[in-house]
């Protein structure tokens, strides 16, 4: 029965700290390792799937909500059924969560399986360096979550100053355990160190027993933390103005922590669409080449607390451009052009 069993790792982390990054930069560099890849996605749009490089093929997406919530057991093994097909050939699964989901529950719902051509191989835990503070005092559970984790990944190395990243790292060590802290930007980390994580048959590499998982503690909360999220998904054929955009994202209100998608600038770029991410106060936008043939849509997903849905729903309406006598001006993209990254390489900080 253990013969070509496939690890299956489950890649958490909060919202924004770079798991579909790190998912991007090991697809690209698995040389020769097959990774099939799960994404659930917080909010109605399949966000995550959509931007996981070039891998629709192999990508399940789980559909909305919290994996732990919407998905049972059952659920996830017709998926990693699917998955671990023979034609299929996969040398090993990777589950991105929601970055609101439960790693835990994930965890045992993939310990639960009963599907004998998987075994647990670790779990991955990502932390935004530059946010990480902030998290932590916000989400008590970050630390049972950490104590959990194989592999916790220092992400955004490049977003803060070294006695910060050495501090981040430093509580981030305490709290992990045995689990190895490794820092990155970018998601970059060596692929063997996920890869070659898997757990002895029966066993977790870690601080907690089998039973702790399958069955939790006692005192277990399981006050999620997206309880206390709203997500709001926006999908739009109008094109949005760049100003009022810009106007729209300088102004957004503190609680609204997470924006991730794409947008349609219309005449100002017909040629690309523009990805945006917005974590914290932090916003990037990526443009790239609208896909042959595909519907040119404006679809977000904004996670915040305490944030008010319809009014932030009129407020990107009147984003949008109202016929041919609001055609934005030459200057418009300048607002947009000031957050798009120059290369990989040298992230243009906000
Ligand atoms: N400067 C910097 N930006 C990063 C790094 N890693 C990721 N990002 C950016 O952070 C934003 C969020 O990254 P994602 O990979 O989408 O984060 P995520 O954890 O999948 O986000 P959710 O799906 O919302 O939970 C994007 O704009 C990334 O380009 C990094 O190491 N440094």
């Amino acid at each position: 029965m253990t013969t070509q069993q496939i690890p299956v790792v489950v890649l958490a982390g909060f919202l924004g700290a770079g798991k579909t990054t790190l998912l991007n930069h090991l697809l690209r560099s698995a040389r020769g390792t097959r990774i099939g890849v799960m994404v659930n996605d917080f909010g109605d749009i399949g966000i995550d799937a959509m931007t996981v490089a070039g891998q629709v093929g192999s990508t399940v997406s789980l559909g909305n909500g919290c994996l732990c919530c919407a998905v049972d057991a059952g659920e996830l093994d017709e998926y990693l059924e699917v998955l671990t097909r023979p034609e299929s050939r996969l040398d090993v699964i990777v589950i991105e969560a929601s970055g609101l989901a439960e790693p835990e529950e994930l965890v045992r719902m993939v310990l639960a399986s009963e599907n004998e051509r998987v075994v647990y191989g670790g779990l991955v835990q990502v932390v935004d360096a530059a946010e990480f503070e902030a998290t932590w005092q916000r989400h008590p559970g970050t630390d049972r979550h950490l104590a959990l984790a194989d592999l916790v990944v220092v992400n955004k190395a490049d977003r803060v100053a070294e006695d910060e990243l050495r501090s981040v790292r430093k509580t981030v060590a305490a709290l992990a355990g045995r689990a190895a802290v490794v820092e990155a930007s970018h998601g970059r980390v060596d692929p063997e160190l996920l890869f070659d994580r898997v757990a002895p048959e029966g066993e977790i590499e870690g601080q907690m027993s089998i039973e702790d998982i399958l069955y939790g503690s006692e005192d277990d909360d399981h006050a999620h933390p997206h309880a206390a999220y709203e997500s709001l998904s926006v999908t739009s054929s109008t094109p949005l103005h760049p100003r009022r955009l810009m106007a729209f994202l300088d102004s957004r209100p503190e609680g609204l922590y997470r924006i991730k998608g794409f947008v349609d600038l219309g005449p100002a770029d017909p040629a690309n669409r523009y990805a945006v991410h917005a974590v914290g106060r932090f916003l990037r936008f990526y443009p790239e080449p609208w896909p042959a043939g595909e519907e040119r849509l404006t679809q977000l997903v904004l996670i915040g607390s305490g944030t008010d849905a319809s009014a932030l729903r009129k407020e990107l309406a009147a984003c949008e451009l109202n016929g041919p006598q609001d055609t934005p001006d030459e200057h418009s993209m300048w607002g947009v052009l000031r957050y798009v990254q120059r290369t990989e390489e040298e992230p243009d900080e906000s």
